[in-house]
């Protein structure tokens, strides 16, 4: 006779089941409820108007995650044609239109039913300053038409303005650290050096510096929960194209008819006129008087000149601080890594100079022997590089080793500590993410509350649990549970 198994009753079957069924769906009703929603993205736009030219920026971040770090992202960027808007003083209207193709890829990349939300901003640096000390109404009448251009798209332009020179180096500085996620973490902080085409800025935290000194140069800011004193200074005319009018200036003082320039290459002959050169606030009081319409710019490709036409352009010696940069400017101790981009990047990119752990004795090498490259040879090795830019490379990286070393005081100890980069994950260096970020309160001063387990975590524990009830429930079902009596087999 075949043996009944005794689990094999109605009660323990329907107990079973039952238990299984219930721990399916406590499970299920689990995970349903706290699975993460689908990403909805929301979107803002910053158009970066630079003295050189205007740049626009997508920003997307997850819908419900507004007041979360490391979550925004750049998606897209545009180049807008042309030159900086500050270039459109005598023709204001076109520097709304040069703006139109950039905002055309912007409707397209943000989804439709997005755009009236998404904010819009657009912020001007160096170039729109000097106009606007230059001539304050032709100023007002770029923004005007830049403003109207602006109205006209379907987003939420929240308006144009110019930036102060500490707004520029501070924002630079929370981009950079918002992006290496050291900010919601309470890391050291990197410090950010930006090269522009007419001002430059460094920010770093330094622990000698809590702003009483210089105030001018102190920036405080509490976010996620950590107090910062941030020491940021922006040099107005010390971006790369003014620095180079500022140099050339120098070189024209008596008002001739041919410059040598050992700041050229060699075979470098360019005829240049002096009203172009000196329509500069950073240059203007300099003019020569009764010097002819045009000059004729040669090159001469020595470092050494180079280096020390360069140096004149700063002032190193009159200092009413403690201890100083340039210029009389305050600045402490340099302190921690340094992310250096823009035109820092451009330049030594190109020159093949951004490991910084070529010491800095080869970096004056490999500079002396670029510099004196015949201009030929320079046009013919690199026929894909915009003539403008590769004539000013020689210049350009004399004048950033001098920034650094002169005028920072960066040495060879400290050099190693810079990194020069463009983009970090995705996002490019600069001051408009840190901007956007200010505008739309998305770093909260105070560390935000997360969940203390992540789904998954959650959804196991739920599962490990729903099992455990289940196993004691039978357990403690137990004096119901059928005898298992072993009877001898009768044959
Ligand atoms: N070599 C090279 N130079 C570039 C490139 N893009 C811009 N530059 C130059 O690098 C310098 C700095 O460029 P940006 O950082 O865009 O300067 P900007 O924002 O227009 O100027 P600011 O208002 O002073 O910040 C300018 O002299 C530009 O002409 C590039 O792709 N390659
Ligand atoms: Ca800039």
């Amino acid at each position: 006779m075949k043996e009944k198994n005794p689990w094999h009753t109605p009660v323990t079957i329907i107990i079973t089941v039952i238990g299984v069924i219930a721990i399916v769906a406590l499970v299920t009703v689990a995970v349903l409820q706290n699975r993460p929603l689908a990403q909805k993205y929301k979107y803002g736009i910053v158009l970066d108007a630079g003295s050189s030219h205007t740049a626009l920026y997508i920003y997307e971040w997850p819908a419900e995650k507004d007041n979360n770090t490391g979550r925004v992202e750049q998606t897209h960027s545009c180049k807008v044609k042309g030159p900086g808007i500050s270039s459109y003083a005598s023709a204001p209207s076109r520097a709304g239109e040069s703006l139109r193709d950039c905002m055309q890829e912007a409707k397209l990349r943000v989804p439709g039913k997005r755009h009236l939300e998404t904010p819009l901003y657009l912020g001007a640096t160096a170039g729109m300053r000097l106009l606007n000390i230059e001539n304050s109404s032709a100023s007002d009448v770029v923004f005007h038409a830049v403003e109207e251009a602006l109205q006209k798209s379907p987003f939420s332009f929240q308006g144009a303005r110019i930036l102060s020179g500490q707004e520029e180096g501070a924002f630079g500085w929370v981009t950079v650290n918002y992006l290496d996620d050291r900010l919601k973490q309470g890391l050291e902080t990197t410090g950010a050096l930006d090269l522009g085409g007419a001002s430059t800025q460094i920010s770093f935290v330094s622990d000698n510096f809590d702003g009483s000194e210089s105030p001018e140069n102190a920036v405080a800011f509490r976010l996620y929960g950590n107090d910062y004193n941030l020491y940021t200074h922006s040099f107005l005319c010390y971006g790369k194209d003014q620095a180079l009018r500022m140099v050339l200036a120098q070189q024209t003082q008596s008002g001739p008819g041919t410059i040598l320039d050992p700041c050229f290459h060699p075979g470098y002959n360019e005829t240049k006129n002096y009203s172009v050169l000196y329509d500069s606030p950073c240059v203007s009081d300099r003019k020569p008087q009764g010097a002819p319409a045009t000059f004729t710019h040669l090159g001469k490709g020595n470092f050494s000149q180079c280096l020390d036409v360069v140096k004149s352009i700063f002032n190193f010696t009159y200092c009413r601080y403690s201890q100083c940069s340039f210029n009389g400017v305050f600045q402490p101790l340099l302190q921690g890594p340094f992310g250096a981009f823009s035109a820092y990047y451009f330049v030594m990119n190109f020159l093949n100079l951004t490991d910084t752990s070529i010491p800095l004795d080869t970096v004056r090498k490999k500079l002396t022997s670029y510099c004196s490259t015949p201009w030929d040879q320079i046009k013919q090795q690199h026929p894909d590089v915009k003539v403008k830019y590769l004539a000013e490379y020689c210049f350009s990286g004399t004048y950033i080793l001098t920034l650094l070393t002169e005028g920072y005081n960066f040495t060879s100890e400290s050099y190693p500590n810079i990194k020069f980069i463009k983009k970090i994950k995705g996002s490019d260096a600069g001051w408009t993410l840190g901007y956007m970020l200010n505008l739309t309160n998305m770093i909260p001063a105070e560390a935000p509350d997360s969940p203390p387990l992540p789904h998954a975590g959650y959804v196991s524990i739920v599962t490990v649990i729903a099992i455990l009830l289940f196993v004691l429930f039978i357990l403690s079902l137990r004096p119901l549970w059928p005898r298992c009596s072993k009877q001898p087999q009768i044959i």
